[in-house]
């Protein structure tokens, strides 16, 4: 058995040591389980993580399980720009954004600094210009509005970034379409006037279907108001694809260009991060990269016991692999957070939901689970009475501010008690005896208690695991993004997978393009015929 496979039956044979722990009885007996497994960062952002059904050994298995798996290793590698992707021959180097212009980092012996800070100056500007009314609409008066128009990496992003940071924003409204459904675009457009309205065509590939569809769309309704003349002043792209932007009629001067050693999911801090520097200004989006340097420094420098993304990542293996946990609930008591579980779903799930090894061989053990929330407290009212009391146990991260941005005090006091009160209900649940007696105090007959009881027992012992923060500022966005980066990055090693393809999506793509046509005439073609014929004589009614 190789070293690598010891530890994993080490860690199953643990489990079994762990059969009868229980959180109640664990926080009873140890009364030091915050300071033993809580970590903090810059002294603004605290991993804790004591309810979770861990003791030291179990860290200890696991901390083995990162070095026996080779994750500073691969991360080296990464940052000496070996094409880590290498299903598609490409560096990984998404942190060069976020770098100095000293780093020194290199792809295909070319230093890559220089590049990256000159499109950002060149992206700030464009910025500043459009915040401060200099880069103006056709008739020379400011841009109000500005629609991002881009799908998965070039979408969820920004949008989430923006919407997460909207305290900040202090410049034209940002609006985002993504989808290839008609009634995204048009209900968009529906509210904006074309005259004072800026669109941004952000695309890797400057190819995907609903962005292209989506981007002629907008120009359409542009030109017939203001006419052909109006696209140069009116569009700008974000991609990798010069010859795509030109040919959809962009000048070279209004496109902000990315390399491919900037994967979709991870290009929120490239010329995709426009939306949010239109929104919150150069200097908050410095802030917001400012974050993530930090947790990179975190995650290359700090032990594992105090190292954030190792940790996160070593109890989601931990619920993964060995309890069979076959989902994570991202939970954020944060409004303003509401797209954040929707962006970790592709960050994640497109990352490190696959079957085989770099290699090509099977896995042969579970990989990515599958990530899914809401923000709290509405989640509360929705799906969390299967976290507490359901068949699956579903471990759960929560986040929260200890300071609202600009909200008000007293309902911040009331959502950090809920998301409190959740964090301990999972843990340490009801006890027949307690629901008993309270049923009891409550008048109820001896009957009416026998037959609750079962109802009202909450058995506890669910993990959790609470990021704990002071404020939802751009730095501490950034931060939170690059933990979760790293997280999805050492769980990839660890599975042995490469996180950063995404093979899995194409066959749909294809197929999609493929039945265009047939569905267009609604005739019998390509695909399940049978579909067709339905579609068909719906259309007709
Ligand atoms: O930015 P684009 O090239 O338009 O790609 C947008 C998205 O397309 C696909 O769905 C990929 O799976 C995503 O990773 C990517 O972010």
């Amino acid at each position: 058995m190789s070293s690598l496979e010891v530890v994993w039956s080490d860690l199953v044979r643990h489990r079994q040591e762990l059969s009868d722990f229980n959180l109640r009885s664990a926080f009873a007996e140890e009364a030091d389980r915050f300071e033993r497994f809580s970590a903090e960062m810059d002294g603004c952002l605290t991993l804790d993580y004591s309810r979770n059904r861990i003791q030291d050994k179990t860290l200890m298995l696991l901390e083995n399980l990162m070095l026996q798996s080779g994750v500073a290793e691969r991360y080296a590698e990464m940052k000496s720009g070996v094409a880590i992707n290498n299903t598609e021959g490409r560096s990984v180097l998404h942190i060069a954004l976020r770098g100095s212009v000293d780093d020194d980092l290199v792809v295909d012996g070319q230093a890559i600094a220089a590049d990256v800070n000159a499109v950002k100056e060149r992206l700030y500007a464009f910025a500043k210009g459009v915040r401060d009314g200099s880069i103006a609409a056709k008739d020379g008066k400011p841009f109000t509005d500005v629609v991002n128009i881009g799908i998965g990496g070039s979408d969820l992003g920004p949008h989430m970034v923006t919407a997460g940071l909207a305290a900040y924003h202090d410049g034209p409204r940002v609006h985002f379409v993504s989808n290839v459904d008609g009634a995204h675009m048009g209900d968009t457009l529906k509210v904006l006037d074309p005259a004072r309205t800026l669109f941004l065509v952000a695309s890797k590939t400057f190819t995907t279907q609903e962005t292209m569809t989506n981007a002629r769309a907008a120009k359409e309704w542009l030109v017939a108001a203001l006419g052909d003349d109006a696209v140069g002043d009116h569009f700008a792209a974000l991609s990798t694809n010069k010859e795509g932007v030109e040919g959809f009629g962009i000048s070279t001067e209004r496109m902000f260009e990315f390399w491919d050693w900037v994967g979709g999911r991870y290009s929120v801090w490239s010329a995709i991060g426009l939306p949010v520097m239109i929104a919150i200004g150069p200097e908050g989006f410095e802030e917001f990269l400012a974050g993530a340097r930090s947790m990179d420094e975190h995650f290359e420098t700090a032990p594992f016991r105090e190292n954030l993304p190792m940790l996160l990542a070593a109890l989601g293996l931990w619920y993964r692999n060995i309890w069979a946990c076959p989902s994570v609930a991202v939970l954020p008591y944060d409004q303003r957070l509401e797209f954040f579980s929707a962006f970790l779903q592709q960050l994640d799930m497109e990352s490190n939901g696959k079957r085989v090894r770099r290699d090509g061989s099977d896995i042969l053990r579970a990989s990515g689970p599958v990530i899914w929330g809401q923000s709290g407290t509405n989640g509360q009212h929705a799906f969390y009475q299967e976290l507490h009391q359901g068949h699956d146990i579903i471990p759960c991260e929560f986040l929260v501010a200890a300071k609202p941005t600009d909200a008000d005090q007293h309902q911040h006091e009331l959502l950090l008690s809920n998301c409190f009160a959740q964090v301990e209900a999972l843990a340490f649940g009801r006890t027949a005896d307690e629901a008993k007696a309270q049923l009891e105090a409550s008048g109820k007959s001896a009957e009416e208690v026998a037959a609750l009881v079962p109802h009202k027992v909450f058995p506890g012992n669910r993990p959790t695991s609470l990021l704990f923060y002071d404020k939802l500022t751009p730095k501490m966005l950034g931060r939170l993004i690059a933990l979760y980066e790293h997280k999805v990055f050492v769980q990839g090693v660890v599975w042995g997978v490469n996180s950063y393809d995404q093979w899995g999506v194409e066959l749909g793509k294809e197929l999609a393009n493929k039945l265009a046509p047939a569905v267009k005439s609604a005739e019998r073609g390509e695909g399940d015929p049978a579909i067709l014929d339905r579609l068909k004589a719906y259309r007709a009614k």
